[in-house]
């Protein structure tokens, strides 16, 4: 019983390694771009490629009837994004498309898999460092073979702290991000960093290279797979009003330990989103 979901897990490994392939072979051509929600919120050929990719082989090792699927594009196509007690995979197949786009070197497949809407495990291949960070629940989180865990600081004064801006640039969004990034700059913490892709930032919080990274408005593939790296790595995950963390809601701070996330917390400033499973 312990072992449950291994067999997926493992599977869900291979699918990342490979679809991570695609990617970096794709960067070598010639990109086309395109727009979805607006102007800066790109997608490209390669994002539903590869979740085709992903989707086709999960379905042919796990059978179509059984398992769900969520995945980014093809929720921006239309399919609702519905969270069930099945057996669900959640999956973004480019984490990361502005820095894909441009050379930037940060992209991520990211494919989390969660039964009864508790998450069992993750995988996050960050495909152009090479590093495939995995964890299943009950199990630890690992970097390649490496089991990696959170930081040990609590002091929020020797802390760096990631966050993003996203693509809605909305003036009182805009200036409301801008304004929590700077309330935090103060502090004083020792940095701020984005690497432009929510999976790795998650990453990086799960081994230790920083002690938070916090968002609204990130979807749930974005952080899914990201959400079990975390926890598995001794890490918290909360709402950004401190309450409990919902994988829908498009709100997440994930962070080495309360004190830390509780420090961050104080300094948000909210703004609403419509959720990932609100019925349009
Ligand atoms: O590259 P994506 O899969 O679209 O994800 C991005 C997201 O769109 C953006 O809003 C976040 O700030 C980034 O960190 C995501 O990973
Ligand atoms: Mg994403």
């Amino acid at each position: 019983m312990c072992d449950q979901w291994k067999e997926e897990f493992e599977y869900a490994v291979q699918v990342a390694r490979a679809a991570g392939a695609v990617i970096r072979k794709a960067g070598e051509c010639e990109i086309k771009v395109q727009t979805k929600s607006c102007a800066v919120d790109l997608v490209t050929q390669t994002d539903d490629r590869v979740e085709k990719i992903i989707i086709g082989s999960l379905k042919e090792q796990f059978g179509e009837g059984t398992h769900c699927f969520i995945g980014e594009e093809s929720v921006s196509k239309g399919k609702p994004c519905v969270f069930t007690d099945k057996p669900t995979w959640i999956i973004d197949p480019v984490d990361g498309t502005t820095n894909f786009v441009h050379g930037f070197p940060f992209v991520a497949v990211s494919i989390a898999f969660a039964v009864n809407k508790k998450l069992e495990f993750g995988v996050v291949y960050s495909c152009i460092e090479d590093k495939m960070y995995k964890a299943r629940k009950g199990h630890g989180a690992f970097c390649d073979d490496e089991q990696i865990q959170v930081s040990d600081v609590k002091d929020i004064n020797k802390s760096i702290i990631i966050s993003e801006h996203g693509t809605d640039r909305s003036p009182e969004k805009v200036s409301k991000i801008f304004s929590t990034m700077q309330k935090i700059l103060r502090i004083p913490v020792h940095g701020l960093r984005g690497s432009g892709t929510a999976a790795t930032n998650m990453c990086l919080v799960a081994c230790g290279a920083s002690e938070a990274f916090f968002e609204i408005g990130i979807h749930c593939w974005d952080i899914a797979a990201g959400v079990v790296i975390v926890r598995e790595a001794g890490g918290i995950l909360l709402d950004v009003d401190g309450g409990e963390f919902d994988l829908m809601s498009r709100r997440m701070v994930s962070a080495n330990n309360k004190t830390i996330a509780d420090r961050i917390i104080k300094e948000i400033e909210i703004f609403e989103v419509v959720r990932d499973d609100a019925e349009i």
